[in-house]
């Protein structure tokens, strides 16, 4: 926590400064760590549509092998990171994330170690979600409490009325689309307060 908030680190900026929304269909991902926290990072990172491969030396009850690719049950080694596009670690063991952060590292293969900012290259954000829609919040690793307890309050604006208005707008941006028009001299708040307003769709 120390060196990843140190002013010699932040330079003035977050370090996390750079929010992306990937798509990890079929992209083949790892986890290692077979317990709770592994388990919820590689069910969220399937539901994704990732391709999990769960590497443990003890596979816990947690982990749902029909959601996961592949589970491995062993001790981490490098050959594990084979193949492999992003890696999470959650083993619970601050040298053991490290020494996979760096070997992922080595081969330009971006980490996260939950709880680790250290040893993190990317960092995973609170999140809320209606259909296509995803509010992230982070803190930089400020204060995890603050971004859960603002993504609680972002929550609340992203309901089911939002998601249904983001299908309304992408079939209608597709229409224009679809006539060879371009979508970015029209101005969408009055259509899309419009229909957030209307009492039904
Ligand atoms: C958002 C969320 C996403 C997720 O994990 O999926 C997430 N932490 C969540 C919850 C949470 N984590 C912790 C608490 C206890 C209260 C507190 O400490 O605040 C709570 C709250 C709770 O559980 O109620 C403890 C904690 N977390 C980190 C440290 C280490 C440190 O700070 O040095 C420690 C101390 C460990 C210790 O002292 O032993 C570090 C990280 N945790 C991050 C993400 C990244 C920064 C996100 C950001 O703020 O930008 C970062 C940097 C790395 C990473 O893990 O990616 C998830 C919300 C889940 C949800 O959606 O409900
Ligand atoms: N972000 C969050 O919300 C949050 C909350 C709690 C804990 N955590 C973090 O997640 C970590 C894991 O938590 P947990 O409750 O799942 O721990 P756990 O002890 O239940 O599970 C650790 C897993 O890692 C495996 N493991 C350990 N060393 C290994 C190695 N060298 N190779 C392969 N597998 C190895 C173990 O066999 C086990 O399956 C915690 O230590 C903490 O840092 C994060």
């Amino acid at each position: 926590m120390a060196a990843s908030n140190s002013p010699e680190t932040r330079a003035g900026r977050a370090r996390f400064s750079y929010p992306v929304f990937l798509d990890l269909t079929d992209v083949p991902v790892l986890v290692v760590g077979g317990g709770r926290i592994g388990a919820r990072k590689a069910e969220g990172l399937a539901a994704a549509g990732a391709r999990v491969r769960v590497v443990a030396e003890e596979v816990s009850e947690h982990i749902d092998a029909d959601v996961v690719d592949e589970v491995r049950a062993h001790r981490f080694v490098d050959g594990d990171l084979d193949g492999i596009r992003l890696v999470v670690t959650a083993t619970g063991d601050v040298e053991t994330d490290q020494a996979i952060s760096r070997s992922a590292r080595a081969r330009g293969i971006w980490t996260n170690a939950a709880d680790q900012p250290v040893d993190c290259e990317f960092i995973l954000p609170a999140i809320a979600r209606a259909g296509r829609v995803t509010g992230a919040i982070s803190t930089d690793g400020a204060s995890p409490a603050l971004a859960k307890y603002l993504r609680d309050r972002v929550a609340e604006i992203l309901d089911d009325r939002v998601a249904e208005v983001a299908d309304i707008l992408a079939a209608e941006r597709a229409d224009v689309q679809a006539r060879g028009g371009s979508t970015e001299d029209i101005d969408w708040t009055p259509r899309l307060r419009e229909l957030l307003d209307a009492p039904t769709l």
